[in-house]
């Protein structure tokens, strides 16, 4: 096995909120292998966004990080967290890239397609002569047949469909090692997002670069990505391969996560939402994330610290303790 493109462990986030420390995520592990696509899911305040934030290590003002996130890229290894910002920016758009959420400000409005790739080529210092050569090369990479007009191109002269595609080419015109997306196509139609996931998932296996795509959508994590980290309250409750976590869920809440989607879809009605507790690191380690709607009383195995992760067949692990 090769060496991982990028190896998170034990990552937590915290926010600083007037009196209190709310826990973001805590003791968020991942490795992603060159090729590999990664979903997060869980439903929201789960947790997704602070892990993104985390591994891009793009956090608000009021938030601090430990953990380790470690990323290789061309030969060489590089430790974000603790890093200092003015090291860490360079590596932004060329060793990891976060592709922005799919909607039409995803493109500077009044400036040519080309123009956008001129400011990421000249803040990382490439060869000016380069830059049309680059520019049509990463958009053929994102599928798009005729690059050159599209480069010519004002984003409002662009279909939904083709802006999208730039977005992508230009997300990885750098060649990153890995991309991060949270929630890339929500602002989309169903069929416009089925084809930019296409897009961003046949290009990051083609490249061997890794993707994290944080989603809502079952369907994308199922059928476009290889693994798959079910997040409630702040920590990943399941992990594993797609197929694994769609067939045979073993946590409790990946369970009633999979099982209120077939419902939605049978019944178009929505789950009921539960209250939200406001969690500190105390509270996360004090018990099962999923304690209070599982239905095991007090006093049982679920309320005697976070449960450790439980191996499965295949690299599929659940961090389970009771048997619901
Ligand atoms: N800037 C912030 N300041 C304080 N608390 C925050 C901040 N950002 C997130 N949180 C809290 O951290 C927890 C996790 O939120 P996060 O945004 O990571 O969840 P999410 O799974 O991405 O949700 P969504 O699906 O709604 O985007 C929540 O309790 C949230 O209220
Ligand atoms: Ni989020």
């Amino acid at each position: 096995m090769t060496a991982p493109l990028l190896e998170v462990s034990d990552l937590t986030v915290h926010y600083q909120t007037g009196h209190s420390t709310v826990v973001g995520t805590s003791g968020f592990t991942v490795s992603a292998q060159p090729g590999e696509i990664i979903a997060v899911v869980g439903e929201s305040g789960s947790g997704k966004s602070s892990a993104a934030a985390g591994i891009m290590q793009l956090l608000p003002g009021n938030a601090e990080s430990t953990g380790s996130v470690v990323l290789r890229h061309d030969g060489e290894e590089h430790e974000l967290v603790g890093m200092p910002e003015r090291a860490r920016r360079p590596l932004r758009g060329t060793a990891l890239s976060l592709v922005p959420q799919a909607t039409v400000g995803a493109l500077h409005p009044t400036r040519r397609v080309s123009k956008q790739f001129a400011s990421l080529f000249r803040a990382h210092s490439v060869p000016k002569d380069e830059w049309t050569s680059r520019g049509v090369a990463a958009l053929e990479a994102a599928g798009i047949a005729d690059a050159a007009r599209v480069l010519r191109s004002y984003p409002h002269e662009l279909s939904g469909g083709l802006a999208q595609r730039v977005v992508i080419g230009l997300s990885q015109a750098m060649s990153p090692s890995v991309l991060v997306a949270d929630e890339p196509t929500s602002a989309l139609d169903v069929r416009v997002q089925r084809q930019v996931l296409t897009v961003l998932s046949e290009t990051v296996r083609a490249r061997q670069a890794a993707a994290i795509v944080i989603t809502h959508d079952l369907g994308v994590a199922r059928y476009f990505c290889d693994h798959v980290a079910v997040m409630y309250g702040a920590v990943m409750v399941e992990f594993g391969p797609s197929a694994a976590i769609f067939d045979a869920p073993s946590h409790p809440y990946t369970r009633s996560l999979l099982s209120a989607s077939t419902a939605r879809r049978a019944d178009s009605s929505r789950p009921a939402t539960r209250v939200k507790r406001r969690l500190t690191e105390e509270s996360v380690a004090a018990r099962c994330p999923f304690f209070d709607a599982c239905g095991h009383g007090a006093g049982t195995v679920c309320e005697q610290g976070l449960p450790g992760w439980q191996e499965l067949d295949g690299g599929h692990r659940a961090r389970r303790s009771c048997d619901a």
